[in-house]
């Protein structure tokens, strides 16, 4: 595991930037998996303001690692946000954009959009294989839209299962642990003194610290990358 401590949310976002254009530049293709949150945003924009021409956008592949069950109008649609601040401003095939039908049932658009991924990327032990995770952590320590109560999603045997955020009732659609961890590269992307609590626990494994779905990210084979700022690493 290897964590990058950048002075702001912007540079936090930069960061994973760079090493995310590499990576495209370095492949024929990259499945990535989006996430919500705010220092995506800012990391959208700034991939449609200065990295619109240094890439190929042809070879990529979005896909997402959550998503709420609402209308791809709605607010809170992290596929809305994608599509406000990148995907209208990079030249990226219609058919590359894979979203979750937040509008469509939830049970059976988790079967749907898991059955999008498996059929579309490649597999390694036995499941799908993302290039790229991007993931979130909540003042939970909920990632991706598995939260503490719903622990079980990290050994779900599916690609993708319904979590409900706790608070507001709302369901989500996400992909489950195994899938996460089986990813080549799963980079969280942290800002802000409201994470820093829980990056403490996780990261010095205090005693609790496993009740959070966030210290259980752990891939396979691949690398487990930290992006964070120095609000939210204070504890370190
Ligand atoms: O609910 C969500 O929140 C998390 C974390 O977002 P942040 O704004 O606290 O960084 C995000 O990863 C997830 O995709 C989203 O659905």
């Amino acid at each position: 595991m290897k964590h990058i401590i950048s002075s702001d949310a912007q540079g936090t976002a930069q960061a994973f930037a760079e090493f995310l254009i590499d990576q495209i530049n370095q492949s024929n293709t990259l499945n990535i998996a989006l996430s919500g949150g705010s220092t995506p945003k800012i990391l959208f924009e700034l991939l449609a303001d200065e990295y619109e021409e240094e890439v190929d956008w042809n070879k990529v592949n979005l896909y997402w690692g959550d998503e709420r069950c609402v209308p791809p109008t709605d607010g809170d649609s992290n596929y809305k946000m994608t599509n406000d601040l990148l995907i209208t401003q990079v030249s990226i095939p219609d058919s590359n954009v894979h979203r979750v039908l937040g509008e469509n049932e939830p049970e059976g658009e988790a079967a749907r959009y898991g059955k999008d991924i498996s059929d579309n990327l490649p597999a390694a032990n036995g499941l799908p294989q993302f290039d790229i995770i991007i993931l979130g952590m909540g003042g939970d320590g909920h990632t991706a839209s598995i939260f503490p109560h719903e622990l079980e999603l990290m050994n779900d045997e599916r690609v993708c299962a319904i979590g409900v955020n706790p608070d507001s009732g709302q369901k989500r659609v996400t992909l489950t642990g195994p899938v996460i961890n089986n990813a080549k590269h799963v980079c969280f992307l942290v800002t802000g003194e409201g994470k820093a609590e829980k990056i403490d626990e996780i990261f010095n494994k205090k005693e609790g610290s496993e009740k959070y779905p966030a210290a259980h990210i752990a891939p396979t084979d691949g690398t487990l990358t930290w992006y964070m700022d120095q609000a939210a690493a204070v504890k370190l």
